[in-house]
């Protein structure tokens, strides 16, 4: 489903933030991504979720190359925005409607959902925010607008989820709804965090970005005992 070849990506005029990257993703894998503070966790995430594009190597998304040329045709770009969520880190770089009813719907309308308003209401009370549907996202506690942010990217029921800290800001029930959603969901997911004490809940085959590059591609079970790659990482 995923295939990254020699992979590199590096900010406009700024040293690459990570290089020969390599990976293949299979469809309903859950990955776990790991690595320090800058070590280049979100930029990924942005490249798989089509934002930004490799300045090196390649990105193939179901076998076909992920360019800025392809992502600007209509067809293919309507495809992937509704097979692929992206859940950003900071949740109010993704808010941008009046209310948040209108948030919810905004991909499923656009993409002209036949079951929009129920999926709005079904993901509103899943998420334990349909008291709040009438208000505006702006008004919302830190929590609340990342459940908001979740709502609105698992309300498409994505085939790729990339969830960007979706532990960060969570109430442990909260926590506790996703860890469990996930487990059961057939979604390819791609979880970057730094919670090691959950990461063997969000899969078990963990990526660590260290050193500029994909220092470990395996078992988490591997990469949690590996006290050097976990130094090498800043995880510990
Ligand atoms: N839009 C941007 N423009 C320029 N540089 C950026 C941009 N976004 C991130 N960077 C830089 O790219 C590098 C990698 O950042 P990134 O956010 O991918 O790291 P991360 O692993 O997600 O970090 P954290 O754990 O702190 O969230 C950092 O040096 C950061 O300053």
């Amino acid at each position: 489903m995923i295939e990254l070849e020699q992979a590199a990506f590096g900010w406009p005029e700024a040293a690459p933030v990570w290089a020969e990257v390599s990976l293949r993703v299979q469809p309903g894998e859950k990955l776990v991504l790991l690595g320090a503070n800058g070590g280049g966790k979100s930029t990924l995430l942005q490249l798989l979720g089509a934002l930004v594009f490799p300045t090196a190597g390649r990105y193939r998304y179901d076998g076909e190359a992920v360019t800025p040329a392809r992502a600007r045709r209509t067809d293919w770009a309507r495809r992937f925005r509704r097979e692929v969520g992206l859940l950003f880190q900071h949740p109010e770089a993704m808010l941008f409607n009046p209310t948040v009813r209108d948030e919810i719907g905004y991909g499923p309308r656009r993409l002209g959902l036949p079951d929009a308003e129920r999926r709005i209401g079904e993901w509103a009370a899943r998420l334990r925010i349909d008291h709040l549907l009438d208000k505006p996202p702006f008004l919302l506690s830190g929590g609340e607008k990342q459940r908001l942010a979740l709502a609105c990217v698992l309300v498409m029921e994505p085939r790729l989820l990339l969830l960007d800290e979706p532990l960060a800001h969570l109430d442990p029930r909260t926590a506790g709804f996703l860890l469990d959603w996930l487990a059961q969901s057939p979604a390819t997911v791609i979880t970057s965090t730094h919670q090691l004490a959950s990461a063997p809940r969000l899969g078990a085959r963990a990526l660590v970005l260290a050193g500029g590059g994909l220092a470990h591609d395996g078992p988490l079970a591997a990469a949690l005992a590996d006290t050097a790659l976990l130094a090498r990482a800043e995880l510990a």
